[in-house]
């Protein structure tokens, strides 16, 4: 499963569709977690070795002029390269330069490397670097950041399962999400019908391919209609299908998505849009399993898991008379509610850096990642068209970006103002303050000097003083 460290740093890692959005992808995953150093492993370094592998890294000491098979063959994913003690001998240039993308580089550097063209090299492949004498416990965060990091973006050797690019991947660590992971493994093998509920943008389409990729029906179709973006009178034909001649251009008999979704999963996304004619069928086919085509006699039977989705609420349009009761409860057999992203602390970080890796090649820099006050952005942003919103938003600041790390207005998000607002009685007084103070100091505590240059009367002055609590007597008058 997903740590999510206070700093921010990915450990150990997300989920996937191919072992389930919510299975870890492997549990033996700590004991993969190798790094190579590259270098001369002199003594003084021991003590930095033991606490490597005391935090459960295996350590692989590769020569310098090994070359790529040898750290290749270290299925190592993070590279400590020690420039304290080895030079960046062509070689090592081209191993760096030829692994970059398979793997996160981390460079040791002397205390005084000033080097311009070595930290050049480091700038351009290197995750992050330290200079000597390291600190073991900075170390550890580093390379649990680059390990997470690399992960994401799927630069484990070629044996690992991990597929986290794919379509199906549902990425999430906080509380509800997790709660909605364990809800959708515990329902995926029944055949109850779901009816998904969240906002807009939450993930509700996502969930239903969850469920059914994690069915007994995953080899069947995923049909998916929106009930919402159809016409009415198109939306009967489109789900039950129509006979020959049935209409106006009804040339010949079609088959309707439920016919279609045969042996698999049906969803319907925006049911509340459903029109009310219409939903009394779809009653029917959920109580019966049967239905007939539009402008038929025949009964047709279909063997279909029903999976529908609503952004508005259902009971208020059962009660406004939109939507029929009988067929709320059919649906709702099983409910899911998917919170909104606002409620999902610490996933949008997590959804920024994945989609990142997703668009990263469509950008013309080397995007390296988001800067913190970006990620404190995305913390407190409302996201009211929750992870829709935060894919077009990442995606733009990953096209538009010109720096190595994305900032706050690339995404269109404010930084966030540090200390708190003060109310305007609160500006006032303060102003009113250091005025009189500074009026005082440049007439010697003279009173009538003083609110001459403040462009108010002595008794106003007087005034201001005792309001501001500043003792008159302390002042000459003048
Ligand atoms: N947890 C997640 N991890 C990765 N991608 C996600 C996640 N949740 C949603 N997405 C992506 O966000 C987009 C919107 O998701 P989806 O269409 O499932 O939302 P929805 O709730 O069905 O929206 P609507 O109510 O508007 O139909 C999709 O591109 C989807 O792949």
């Amino acid at each position: 499963m997903i740590e999510y460290k206070a700093d921010g740093y990915l450990d150990v890692m997300p989920y996937t569709a191919s072992s389930g959005p919510w299975t870890a992808v492997d549990p033996d995953r700590q004991e993969r977690r190798v790094v190579a150093y590259l270098g001369d492993p002199v003594t003084a370094l021991a003590p930095l070795f033991d606490a490597l592998r005391d935090a459960g890294w295996s350590v692989r000491h590769i020569a310098p002029d090994a070359g790529i098979e040898a750290l290749r063959a270290s299925e190592a994913v993070i590279g400590i390269v020690d420039f304290a003690q080895c030079a960046p001998t062509r070689l090592v240039r081209q191993v760096m330069g030829e692994l970059a993308a398979q793997m996160r580089w981390v460079a040791l550097l002397d205390e005084q490397e000033s080097d311009p063209e070595l930290l050049g090299l480091v700038g351009q492949y290197c995750h992050d670097f330290h200079r000597m004498p390291v600190d073991a416990e900075r170390l550890l965060h580093t390379l649990g950041h680059a390990w997470g990091m690399g992960v994401l973006t799927h630069i484990h050797g070629p044996e690992t399962e991990v597929e986290l690019m794919s379509e199906r991947d549902m990425v999430g660590m906080s509380a509800p999400m997790l709660q909605l992971f364990g809800d959708i493994r515990k329902i995926s093998h029944t055949d109850c019908s779901v009816l998904v509920r969240g906002e807009t943008g939450t993930g509700k389409e996502l969930c239903a391919l969850a469920l059914h990729a994690h069915s007994s029906r995953a080899n069947g179709p995923f049909v998916a209609i929106n009930c919402g973006a159809l016409p009415p009178e198109l939306i009967q034909s489109e789900l039950f299908g129509h006979e020959k001649g049935a209409f106006t251009g009804a040339h010949q008999r079609k088959q309707g998505l439920i016919e279609t979704a045969a042996g698999g999963s049906l969803f319907l996304d925006e049911i509340g849009d459903l029109p009310v004619g219409l939903q009394v069928h779809l009653l029917r086919f959920l109580q019966e399993g049967q239905f007939t085509r539009v402008g038929g006699t025949q009964t047709v039977s279909a063997d279909v898991r029903i999976i529908a989705a609503t952004h508005v609420d259902l009971e208020q349009a059962v009660a406004e008379g939109r939507f029929r009761q009988d067929l709320m409860f059919r649906l709702n057999v099983i409910p899911l509610y998917v919170p909104p992203l606002r409620e999902r602390p610490g996933d949008p970080a997590l959804l920024a850096r994945y989609f990142l890796q997703r668009f990263r090649h469509e950008s013309r820099r080397q995007i390296q990642g988001f800067s913190e006050d970006a990620l404190q952005a995305l913390d407190q942003h409302d996201w009211p068209g929750n992870v829709r919103e935060l894919i077009n938003r990442v995606h733009r600041a990953v096209v538009m970006c010109d720096h190595k790390l994305i900032r706050p207005a690339d995404m269109g998000l404010r930084a966030r103002i540090s200390g708190s607002v003060p109310t305007l009685d609160d500006a006032r007084e303060k102003a009113e303050r250091e005025a009189v103070h500074l009026a005082l100091s440049q007439t010697g505590n003279n009173v009538s000097e003083a609110a001459k240059l403040l462009g108010v009367s002595r008794a106003t002055l007087y005034r201001l003083l005792q309001r501001l609590g500043l003792a008159p007597t302390e002042y000459s008058s003048g």
